[in-house]
């Protein structure tokens, strides 16, 4: 099969972790007898640096090109003080919209031997396998206007939801539901908020729809709670922007390390953006101690969502799964018995258990 990349690599410690994701491909590439081709572009603080924009026309115009996108991560102090719309996130928030990819996949999956590396009691973390599906651009993140007022001595954030946004990533959820283990959260603040009131509404229209799905609501607050005292209770969570981008970092001290977190970004129609959902780590940049898991593993999803190809995918997780079985882990991850490592070590270690 042949398929084109565009690679963003972005900043902090994306290019690191991008050079990692880059090499395993071409490894299943070569194994499985596929055609990859990359380019790469820019985005976020890079992109600014280069061209004065976190994200130019041309590098959209080849993303919409390409077969998928890689994404490592943007941001970083060097431009926390410049202009707002300039930003390294906006690039990040303007690809998402302008690629439609509304439907944001977060596995929270804990692989045996990192039990003891999460903070959490083992009879916890145990049995956790939670699907978060976030929506991804709507809501807070998106909506208008927002801005400061009264010569800055008050200010406002707009939450807007269309019932045609709410409805189709409240669909996925059924439907990722339906694939897993046929339960649904759907999380919400219903309690307070007009656009959580309609959220439920059409969760429970939807849930007419769907009978062999078991559906709760929960509200986001305690379900916050409940991600850390109780994972395993939770199959597939739907949730709004922002709270999604909340509960899925929280989500990840049950697996021991965000640097083990995936995303993939889609369109609905197969296209898609994969990317870790942890940021550009600036405090560890340029060390080389990185975990580039989240990376590799978002290379993964890429493979199985866009490609379809599922053995491949299949053999790219079984690796990370055999490196971290045999004990090979980045500093991230602290647990008793294992080989601490570099993060070109621990991508040749996965690269060496595939096949
Ligand atoms: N998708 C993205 O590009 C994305 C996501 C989140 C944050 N950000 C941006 O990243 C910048 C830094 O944000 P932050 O510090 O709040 O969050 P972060 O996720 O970058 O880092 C949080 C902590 O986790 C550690 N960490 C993150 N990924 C790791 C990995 N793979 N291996 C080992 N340790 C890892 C970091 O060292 C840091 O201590 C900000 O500018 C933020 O806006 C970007
Ligand atoms: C960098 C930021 C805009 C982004 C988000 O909030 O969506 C990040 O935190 C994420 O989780 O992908
Ligand atoms: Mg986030």
């Amino acid at each position: 099969m042949k398929k084109h990349i565009l690679t963003l690599p972005g900043d902090g410690v994306g290019p690191e972790i991008m050079t990692g994701a880059k090499a395993v491909l071409e490894k299943i590439a070569e194994d499985f007898n596929h055609e990859f081709t990359f380019e790469e572009g820019l985005i976020g603080g890079a992109a600014y640096d280069a061209a004065g924009t976190p994200l130019d026309d041309e590098t959209l115009e080849r993303a919409k090109n390409a077969d998928a996108v890689l994404l490592g991560a943007v941001g970083g102090p060097k431009w926390d003080t410049i202009d707002k719309t300039l930003r390294p996130e906006q690039g990040l928030l303007k690809i998402r919209k302008e690629l439609g990819l509304f439907a944001n996949l977060r596995p929270i999956k804990v692989f045996d031997k990192l039990i003891p590396a999460s903070p959490l009691k083992e009879t916890i973390v145990g049995g956790t396998d939670i699907l978060f599906v976030r929506e991804l651009t709507g809501g807070l993140y998106f909506g208008r206007p927002s801005e400061r007022r009264d010569g800055g001595n008050s200010v406002v954030d707009t939450l807007v939801y269309t019932k045609e946004e709410i409805e189709r990533i409240v669909e996925y959820g059924f439907q990722a539901a339906k694939l897993r283990g046929g339960r649904l959260t759907s999380v919400d603040k219903a309690n307070v908020l007009e656009s959580s009131r309609m959220w439920r509404e059409i969760v429970d229209a939807k849930s007419a729809e769907h009978p062999e799905v078991k559906v709760e609501h929960a509200l986001v607050d305690s379900t916050a709670m409940k991600l850390i005292t109780n994972p395993a209770h939770f199959d597939v969570v739907v949730t709004e922007n922002l709270f999604g981008d909340i509960l899925s970092d929280e989500a990840s001290v049950i697996t021991g390390s965000i640097g083990l977190l995936p995303s993939a970004s889609l369109n609905g129609e197969g296209f898609g953006l994969y990317e870790p959902v942890h940021g550009s780590a600036p405090d560890i940049a340029g060390q080389n101690i990185v975990n580039p898991l989240a990376m590799i593993l978002s290379a993964a999803m890429m493979l199985k969502y866009s490609f379809h190809l599922s053995e491949e995918a299949e053999a790219v997780e079984a690796a990370v799964d055999n490196a971290l079985k045999d004990g090979i882990h980045t500093s991230d991850l602290d647990f008793e018995g294992g080989r601490k490592v570099g993060t070109e070590e621990m991508v040749e270690a996965v690269m060496s258990y595939i096949k």
